[in-house]
């Protein structure tokens, strides 16, 4: 399992805690930034971690910004994105579950570190059920 792993300033010390995790669990992780608290664009981080997700190059995708808004919006503006804004794992594991979200957003400022990483492992964790709920995600795209 690889995930793609990206955030603005406001998702950037959260973002270290996940790339912890992930890493502890032997997962592989590429990180798209940022780097460092400074004040950045999320657009900046949001396209190359949608990017690596729609190019297979990774499995998964984990995206962090102040709301989570902003990053998801870019996000979700690739064709075969479904990037989920999840601020409790109840939301995580239905992301996986009903709409096969490829990559989790977490809104940094408004959830503890400790229910950030217990968020990540719901999703991680929570399989797509099909069925109906693939016919669904099929109608989602535009033509
Ligand atoms: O995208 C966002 C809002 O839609 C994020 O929450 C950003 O992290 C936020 O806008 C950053 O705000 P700042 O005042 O520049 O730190």
């Amino acid at each position: 399992m690889k995930i793609a792993i990206g955030a603005d300033h406001a998702g950037f010390e959260l973002k270290e805690k996940i790339k912890q995790l992930l890493t502890s669990k032997g997962i592989e992780v590429e990180d798209f930034g940022t780097h460092s608290t400074e004040s950045v664009d999320y657009p900046d981080y949001a396209h190359p971690t949608a990017n690596a997700v729609e190019n297979k190059d990774a499995d998964l995708g984990i995206l962090l910004c102040g709301s989570g808004n902003g990053i998801a919006m870019a996000a979700n503006k690739h064709q075969n994105i479904r990037a989920a804004i999840c601020w409790t794992t109840e939301l995580a594991e239905l992301a996986r579950q009903h709409n096969n979200a490829n990559i989790l957003v977490l809104p940094a400022r408004f959830i503890s570190e400790e229910l950030g990483l217990k968020i990540v492992e719901a999703y991680l964790n929570t399989d797509f059920e099909g069925g109906r709920h693939q016919r669904r995600v099929d109608k989602i795209a535009c033509s």
